[in-house]
């Protein structure tokens, strides 16, 4: 997967079964500045209408054939973005700015995300730029606790669009508002009912601000520890924020597992560059151990070979794209390490102990007696 601002920015359009995906995408489809915008639709069942309900856009709108688009029609999704890619550099169709790839509410969202970022010839020509997830104000809170994959859809979301909220009753939206910061404390909820619901800007979600076309890591990470967590000296092996034990307001009495909260996120802070084998072991093991709890994860890295050019990290279950060095740090005054995970049964202790495990300093402060007893040069006789 690049993530270089040449590749086309895939984003992805989910949310549980008549949520208002296809509602807001012909809103969305009607504003300028998401001309050239192909979209890429699935469906279930044998009649085929979803793209007749997209309006603004037929010429872009391309159905893939019955099936559900994380499953049976993957190996379709590849071919039809490789399709596209191709018509795009023979000249047959003009240059796309954005591909929008709309689920089936069924769809569980990790696999789609790794079909767009796991096939090599894919990753050369796009970037998946993010995953915008509608939840219906009405039904959202019953469909959360009912549907995992609809949990996993809000859980992997950069943004949440919250629509019908006009239909509900008076304390349901806020109660959905609850549950969704559980369960992704980081992504930026919109009522649908706004105009910037309507606008492009909604799907960039990728590193590189479109209007500067300069890596934004923070917003990127969708990361407040960036601004309310300074450089701490005692954050020596990493520092983990793990916002399934605490909401947003850090109401610390919240019964995590009420709503099965098997889907947390968390972070991890590092003060120190890290050496490039030690970060590769930590990862290869994530991933190849523990791939299909990992949901989502997006690091910016300080690495100990060249500790100017941060690493950015990127990567859904067990699928990671290529590497990428940044030129420089966005913000020079902040260099550490972080990485925003969101894991399902995945505990963040674990994942923390395993990151030390790779990256953590022997402590010094504590002579080990092993090795001193071992040594070859040690005084005979002399007892420590
Ligand atoms: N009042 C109101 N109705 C909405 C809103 N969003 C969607 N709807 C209605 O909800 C129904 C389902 O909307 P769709 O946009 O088809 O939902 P979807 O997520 O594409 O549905 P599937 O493709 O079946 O998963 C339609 O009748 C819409 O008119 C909204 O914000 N307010």
């Amino acid at each position: 997967m690049s993530l270089t601002s040449s590749a086309v920015p895939v984003s992805i359009l989910t949310g549980f079964l008549g949520a208002g995906k296809t509602t807001l995408l012909n809103r969305l489809l009607k504003d300028p500045d998401l001309s050239d915008t192909a979209v890429i639709i699935n469906e279930f069942g044998d009649v085929s209408i979803d793209h007749l309900l997209v309006e603004a856009s037929s010429d872009g709108v391309i159905e893939l054939s019955d099936g559900c688009l994380c499953c049976t029609v993957r190996g379709e999704l590849v071919d039809t973005l490789a399709d596209l890619m191709d018509r795009m550099q023979t000249g047959k169709i003009k240059p796309l700015k954005r591909v929008i790839i709309e689920t089936t509410g069924l769809a569980d969202p990790a696999p789609v995300l790794q079909s767009v970022m796991g096939n090599p010839v894919i990753a050369q020509s796009y970037r998946l730029d993010g995953v915008v997830t509608v939840v219906d104000a009405v039904n959202g809170l019953a469909t959360l606790g009912n549907h995992e994959e609809a949990a996993k859809q809000v859980a992997v979301a950069d943004r949440l669009v919250i629509s019908k909220s006009t239909l509900a009753a008076s304390g349901v939206v806020e109660a959905l508002k609850a549950r969704l910061r559980q369960l992704n404390p980081r992504a930026e909820m919109i009522d649908g009912d706004l105009p910037e619901a309507g606008k492009a800007e909604l799907f960039h979600c990728g590193l590189y601000d479109p209007a500067t076309k300069i890596a934004d890591v923070d917003r990127w990470l969708q990361d407040e520890t960036a601004a309310s967590h300074g450089h701490d000296d005692h954050h020596d092996h990493g520092d983990a924020h793990d916002h399934a034990h605490c909401d947003h307001d850090h109401h610390h009495h919240h019964d995590a597992n009420r709503h099965g909260a098997d889907i947390r996120s968390f972070s991890i802070v590092h003060d120190r560059p890290i050496d490039p084998m030690a970060l590769e072991m930590f990862i290869d093991l994530l991933r190849s151990a523990h791939g299909e709890k990992l949901l989502r994860m997006k690091a910016v890295v300080s690495m100990s070979d060249n500790p100017d050019r941060p690493l950015i990290l990127h990567g859904v279950q067990s699928v990671f794209h290529a590497p990428q060095r940044l030129a420089a740090w966005p913000d020079p005054a902040d260099r550490r390490t972080r990485m925003v995970l969101i894991t399902k049964d995945l505990p963040e202790a674990f994942v923390r102990d395993l990151f030390d495990a790779f990256t953590g300093r022997p402590a010094v402060d504590r002579p080990d007696a092993k090795a001193l007893f071992d040594n070859p040069l040690a005084v005979p006789g002399l007892k420590i």
